[in-house]
Order: structure tokens, then sequence, then C-alpha cells
């Protein structure tokens, strides 16, 4: 029997290091700082760098100033949106701003999981530290309080059009960092309490706001994208899982090496078409279950075409789109964290403020749209593989629907699972729908007439996102039988480990570990149908999947090499 190294590869050192701390202020953000803040509990610390304190109180000082003298600004001495004509005196200045969380608990539907909230704050901070924004330090250290305790508002999933970016999400932060109500909620360290005893317990006080600070804390996109960045994260674990995946498959089919030779993709050198074909090469070499074909090598085969079919030759070609698509999105979604996105902004140096719309969220709208229409694409080309896996005229000598054991006659092997995935496949491709083009051209007294949907784009990814991870344990369920069954072809025994290359033994061994069925000689890892509850292996692999566990860990580096 081989040797199982379980304790290897075991972690992504990039994001799940509790002891990581994230400074906001200093750099720019990362999707890894924002991931490893949200899931993994890093620690938070603001910025100490004197000309980033100094340019967030210039900022305060110029807005305090500037209501002194009765100066006109929006949302400062204006009343707000469509409202705009409203003049508001000096005295009603502070009132406005926390009466503009009030009239934003108006949320609806679920609440959006810890993860993200937590995302969105972090974000919001980092925002609030370019020093534009007329913010106390006091304020922003609250949202750093919160982070390091594990202190998380309650936020629904409905009320943001993504437009003034996500005034309602974020006025539900801002309630509950400032302590207004006890009808804010939030979740402390897992016990929901209201926002005034979350205070107490930190040792803080309700502080209400200042003129602007209401606008300046809900005034922006941080909510979808701090969504955003975690799905993109999580979009590219899956891409990664994809590829390893597929890897299996190929090897399940007894595919060739050759459709990834480089001297066919320097000839279309997309970049990411290119990757897809180097990384494919990566992921098969080794491999005894291939026709190693590099050497430009093929023949005929009994009755088999000479070679391969499209979801095999093509892969590098499908592929391409779907990562540069990807790597896009990456940036873009990381120049809105790293971004200024309320309104007016303040340039303290100039002594002047500028009435502007950086707040429209359609960088996130747009990007979770394509997004999502990627996770659709990326689906499709798993589904068509299982198609061939299960069918014994395009198999190349495996079972009909992979069944382990073909002497006990009643074996019908996968093909519940495979319906299974047939069932979740489309959903996929229709959350490919675009939702940034449906826009209320009327909303809001028709100021905010165009409108991103971004926070609805990014819940709608978060979705897709949470069914492809169950989609993906099918996927790799039948990758694995499906080596098993190669291997028997080949080698006379069931252990694929033995057989498969080195790369995707690594992902073969942690899906055989998560599901709690090791490596055998002696079968397959589904052998009778009656010997294992297969929705149950479909949510821990799933589960582990979600959670950047053992599975993604042994994908870790073709994830890693798909970093800018
Ligand atoms: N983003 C807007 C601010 C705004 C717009 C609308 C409303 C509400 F609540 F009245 F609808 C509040 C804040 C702006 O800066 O122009």
């Amino acid at each position: 029997m081989n040797v199982v190294d379980f304790q290897t590869n075991k972690s992504l050192p990039l994001v799940n290091d509790p002891n990581k701390t994230v400074v906001v202020g200093d750099n720019s953000l990362t999707i890894d700082d924002v991931v490893s803040v949200a899931r993994h509990g890093a620690k938070v610390r603001l910025s100490d760098r004197e000309d980033v304190l100094q340019g967030v109180q210039a900022s305060c000082d110029y807005i305090a100033e500037a209501v002194a003298s009765g100066a006109p600004i929006y949302g400062v001495t204006s009343g707000f949106g469509g409202m705009a004509n409203v003049v508001i005196s000096p005295e009603s200045a502070q009132l406005l701003q926390n009466n503009l969380i009030w009239y934003h608990k108006a949320g609806a539907g679920q609440k959006l999981s810890k993860p993200d909230v937590r995302a969105a704050m972090l974000l919001r901070a980092n925002s609030h530290m370019y020093g534009a924004s007329a913010i106390r330090l006091e304020l922003i250290r609250r949202v750093e309080t919160f982070l390091n305790a594990d202190v998380t508002p309650h936020v629904h999933e409905f009320g943001s059009i993504g437009a003034s970016g996500d005034l309602t999400p974020l006025a539900y932060i801002t309630g509950a960092i400032t302590g207004l109500d006890t009808c804010y909620k939030v979740d402390f360290n897992g016990e929901e309490v209201d926002a005034p005893t979350a205070l107490n317990r930190l040792g803080l006080q309700p502080l209400p706001l200042l003129p602007k600070e209401g606008l300046a804390m809900m005034n922006g996109t941080s909510v979808m994208t701090g969504i955003a960045a975690n799905c993109v994260y999580d979009a590219r674990v899956l891409l990664a899982l994809s590829m390893g995946a597929h890897a299996l498959a190929i090897q399940g089919l007894y595919g060739t090496n050759q459709s990834f030779h480089p001297f066919i993709h320097d000839r279309k050198p997309h970049p990411g078409q290119k990757w897809a074909a180097s990384q494919m090469l990566d992921l098969l070499v080794g491999s005894l279950l291939i026709r190693d074909e590099l050497n430009g090598s093929h023949d005929y085969r009994g009755g088999d075409p000479i070679q391969d079919r499209y979801s095999l030759r093509c892969l590098p070609q499908y592929m391409g789109p779907i990562v540069d698509g990807l790597a896009e999105i990456t940036t873009q979604i990381e120049q809105e964290m790293n971004s200024v996105t309320d309104n007016p902004l303040i340039d303290a140096e100039q002594q002047a403020s500028y009435h502007g719309g950086n707040f429209l969220g359609q960088y996130v709208g747009m990007g979770m749209d394509r997004l999502r229409y990627h996770m659709g694409m990326l689906a499709k080309h798993l589904d068509v593989q299982i198609a061939l896996l299960v069918a014994p005229e395009f198999n190349h000598g495996l079972s009909a629907s992979l069944v382990g054991n073909r002497e006990r006659s009643v074996n019908m092997g996968l093909k519940a699972l495979q319906i299974t995935g047939n069932s979740i496949m489309p959903i996929l491709s229709f959350y490919g729908n675009s939702i940034a083009d449906r826009y209320p051209t009327h909303a809001e007294q028709f100021n905010q007439n165009i409108n991103s949907q971004g926070f609805a784009s990014a819940n709608l990814a978060r979705r897709s996102i949470e069914i492809f991870q169950q989609y993906m344990a099918v996927a790799l369920m039948f990758g694995v039988q499906a080596v098993d069954l190669r291997t028997h072809l080949i080698a006379d025994h069931y252990d694929a480990s033995e057989c498969v290359s080195p790369t995707t033994r690594e992902l073969y061994l942690a899906v055989r570990e998560v599901v709690g069925v090791p490596p055998s000689a002696d079968r397959p890892y589904i052998r009778n149908d009656n010997e294992q509850p297969l929705d149950d292996h479909i949510a821990r692999i799933a589960a582990d999947i979600a959670s950047g566990g053992r599975i993604v860990a042994a994908m870790q580096s073709v994830l890693s090499s798909l970093k800018k």
C-alpha cells in the first residue's frame, strides 16, 4: 500500500493564518487580505502613519468649518438625494446624519453571512483612511474594534440598488457601531445582542454622528465589494478545482496530453489559454493513465477516433476566456476595494469639496454578472466531461455509469449522481444572466436614475458560488471513481493513487480522505450501490471546499499560479 501523507500541504498559508495582521491605510488591500480577515480571523490594525492620520483629521476639520460658516455642501447642509434642494441649518447638521441612519432601517430578507459583512467593514474602513471622507478616526477605529472582537452587525440581503453605493446595508453597520438604538443587532461571538449592549461589553459609549459622518459611512460600495472580493476568491478556487477535476476526468478517459503541447498554444497565445494548457500539462505529467504523445505521435486505436473529443482537446481554448475574464474581474474588484467611494469628497489640501458619484457600483454589478456567467460556463464544461465518463460509447472501456462492481447486476453506479449534477448545472448557467442591465430608472425621485444593482449582483454571485461548491463535489466524485476504474484496466488493481499524476494524486487523496473512504487495491471508491450514502459524500466535499480545506489545499499550486 502506498503511504498517504495527509499532513502535507494542509493549509492555505496565504489566507488562513489567524496570526496575520492586515494593516489598513498603508498599502492597497488584496483579495487575500480581505479573505484572511473576513473568514480566518486575521487581525486588523489601522495605519499609524502620520500623513494618513493627518489626512483623516484634515477632512473632518474642513467639514466642521464649512458647517460653521453655513457653506452649501451636499448632504452636509442640504437634504439627501432627490431632496437635495432642502436647506439644512448648521444647528440641524448633526441631526441630519443621525436621522439618515434611522430612515434607512428598511432592509428586507435574510441576513448576509458573517464573512461577507466582515469584508464590507474592512473595506469601509480602508476607504475612509484615504482622508477624503470627513469621518473621525474614532469612528473608523470602531470598525477595527468590532472586527478584532468578532462582533458583526446584522445586515439584510435586500435594500440596496448599488447606486448610492449600499446606503441601507451600510446604515445597519453604522447604527451598530454608533450604538444608535437597541433595534440594531449584532452577532457577538455567536450570540445575538443589541448594539448598545455590544458597545457596553466592548467598553465603548454610543457615539452620535457629526456632520457628514453618516453619509460618509453609508455612501459607498463597500458591502457589495466585500461580497464580491470573497466571491472572486471562491471563484478562483473553483476554477483551480475545475482544472483538477478535468485532469482526473482526462485520466479516467485515457486522454492524450498532446492537445496541451506548447507549440499549439504559442501559436494562439491568449494568456488564459496558455495558462490552461501549461497547467494541464503539469497536472498530467507522470500519469500512467494518459496517452503520452508529447513527441507528436498518434495512431488509430481500434474503433476510437485518432484524436480526443473537444471537451478534452479544446480545453485550453474553452477555459482561456474564463481565466482571462476572472483575472479582469479580480483587477477591477481590487481597484474598487482600494477606492474612496463616497460623495462629496473632501480635498483638504485645496480646501475644496467636490460633488461626484464614486458610489456607483457599476464595476461590481457588471463584474459579478460576468463572474456568474463564467461560473455557468465552467459548470457546463464539467457536465460534458461527466457525460463522456458515464457513456460506454465514449469512455474507452469504463463501465456504464461508472458502476464499480459489475458482478452485482443491480448496481446502477453513478447514475443518480449524474442527474444531481444535471439538476445543478442549468441553474449555474441561469445564474449567468445579467442583473446590472435591469435597473429601475425612476429610482429615488429619478435622482438615482442609473443604478448598478451591484449589491444584488454580488448576492447572486454568492449564491452561484455556493451552488457550484455542491456541483464541484459531484464532479470530483466522478473524477475519483473514473481514475479508479481506469487504473483497474491499466494496472489490474483499483488504487489510482499509484497511477495518477503526482499533482492529481494530492487531489485524489484529499477527496478520499474527506469522504472517509481510503484508497484500496481491491475496490474502487464506489463499489456497490448500497455501501455509501452519496449525498453525505457530496455534503462533505462541498463543505471542505467552502471552508478552504484539504481539497482546496491540494490545488494550491494551480491556485497560486492564477495570481496576477
Ligand atoms: N449617494 C447620494 C447620497 C444619497 C442619496 C439618496 C439618499 C436617500 F436616502 F435619500 F435616498 C441618501 C443619500 C449622493 O451622494 O448623491
